[in-house]
């Protein structure tokens, strides 16, 4: 028998359809899926555990569909450079000495963050994912896991990045409970020869994995792909077949309109990174039109190496804003369609629409708590609103994710903060720079 639980008294924003907010709401759920979404019942004697939550935000759990947590180790550690020479002279010689035990403490860091912030699925790609599945597992959470490969390399040592991917999907694709899926992940355009891209998209088919990628990140991105190859990454990578697989871009910052139309016309995802791309000048990305064209854009951090945090809530306010300023539109990305990106989109991001991104009978109860009794959430007239423009990652005083708190009024439930902070700094420490 699974236990039942229900949160009542709830303001519920459910993320649905008609973006519908249930005020003196409850959500109930059995084991780790929802079974009622309502107002609170008079009688919850059905439930084996009963919450009250007076008032407080329910919403569901945040999806972060970019990011590369292991690199949380070298938070601040390289500022205000662009991409190409933050990522040539000072990220890869500094994880080219990343053992898995870097990789552990840098993802329980940012494990950390993102339980905090009210995030309950995120998409990473890295080295050394074991570490990385084995404490997405211990914490609770859920995540859609990627190797990434650099191509940058002998063939050697591609095909052994290839068939570390490969083992890695058979080890961990729908393993802890399903919170864990994998997908394949080529690095980048400039970072991967054609032929190695190609590899890769077969060994996706064969999986049945979808696709992430960085992609147009920068201009110099672009004119490279040009230089290289004669046509731009989206022509690039439609030619290499990689649309023909599900795929979730990372960036998309520098398109034109006939490249939006293209991956409109594939149902390629965006993660839109736009804390990232401010900080390392990239540019940005054309949300606005990408959305206006159907596709599903969702937000990610990117990692704390260029960000310098994992605190989603400052991606979708700056969503929000950002593009209703360098548009000269009050109504670009209106507060509900950010609220989506979020969640919805985000569940489109990792391909499990039907399980996640909003409060529904049926779906996972991945949801988070936010006080609403504090001042800059009142008067309380409008929730959706409060949560995009007003609220921040540390209003959120309960994380749960397929059922389970991993946060319970502000307390980890899951992860030793203080033995994990402690071991960060010395692996940092332990670093050549
Ligand atoms: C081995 S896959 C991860 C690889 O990606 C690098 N990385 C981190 N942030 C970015 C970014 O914004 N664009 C491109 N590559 C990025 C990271 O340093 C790892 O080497
Ligand atoms: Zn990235």
């Amino acid at each position: 028998m699974q236990k039942k639980t229900i949160l009542t008294h709830a303001t519920v924003i459910t993320a649905n359809d008609q973006n519908e907010v249930i005020q003196d709401g409850a959500v109930g759920y059995e084991g780790s899926v929802i079974t009622y979404v309502g107002p609170t019942p008079e009688d919850v004697s059905g439930y084996d555990e009963v919450i009250d939550l007076k008032g407080d935000y329910l919403l569901p759990g945040l999806i972060n569909t970019h990011g590369h947590v292991g690199m949380s180790l070298l938070r601040g550690y390289a500022d205000d450079l662009p991409l190409q020479q933050w990522l040539e002279d000072k990220m890869w010689p500094l994880e080219a000495q990343f053992t898995s035990e870097h990789v552990k403490w840098g993802t329980y860091i940012s494990l950390i963050e993102m339980i905090r912030t009210g995030t309950t699925t995120f998409v990473d790609m890295y080295d050394h994912m074991d570490e990385v599945a084995k404490a997405v597992d211990a914490s609770g959470m859920r995540a859609r896991l990627c190797r990434g490969m650099i191509g940058l390399c002998s063939e050697e040592e591609r095909q052994a990045k290839l068939h570390d991917a490969v083992a890695f999907a058979h080890d961990w694709h729908n393993q802890a409970n399903g919170r864990i899926t994998v997908m394949m992940a080529p690095h980048a355009p400039y970072t991967c020869p054609p032929s190695f891209i190609s590899q890769i998209v077969e060994k996706a088919e064969e999986l049945d994995l979808p696709i992430h990628i960085h992609m147009s990140e920068t201009e110099w991105e672009v004119g490279q792909n040009v230089q290289d190859y004669g046509v731009r990454p989206v022509a690039h990578l439609e030619n290499l077949g990689v649309f023909n697989r599900p795929t979730l871009l990372a960036h998309a910052v520098h398109l034109t309109d006939e490249e939006i139309d293209v991956l409109a016309n594939y149902h390629v995802k965006v993660s839109h990174n736009v804390v990232s791309n401010l900080k390392l000048a990239s540019g940005v990305a054309p949300v606005p039109k990408m959305l206006a064209k159907g596709i599903r854009v969702s937000l990610g951090t990117d990692s704390s190496a260029s960000n310098n945090n994992l605190n989603l809530f400052e991606e979708l306010k700056l969503a929000a804003i950002l593009h209703k300023g360098v548009n000269h539109d009050p109504v670009a990305v209106p507060a509900e369609e950010a609220l989506r990106m979020a969640t919805r989109y985000g569940a489109d991001g990792v391909f499990q629409p039907e399980a996640l991104g909003s409060i529904e009978t049926g779906k996972q109860a991945d949801l988070i708590v936010l006080n609403s009794r504090q001042a800059h959430f009142h008067p309380a007239h409008n929730p959706v609103s409060h949560v995009v423009y007003a609220a921040n990652g540390r209003d959120v005083t309960d994380t749960i994710v397929a059922g389970t708190f991993v946060m319970r009024k502000g307390e980890l439930l899951t992860v030793d903060e203080e033995r994990v902070i402690f071991e960060a700094n010395r692996m940092f420490q332990m670093l050549k720079r």
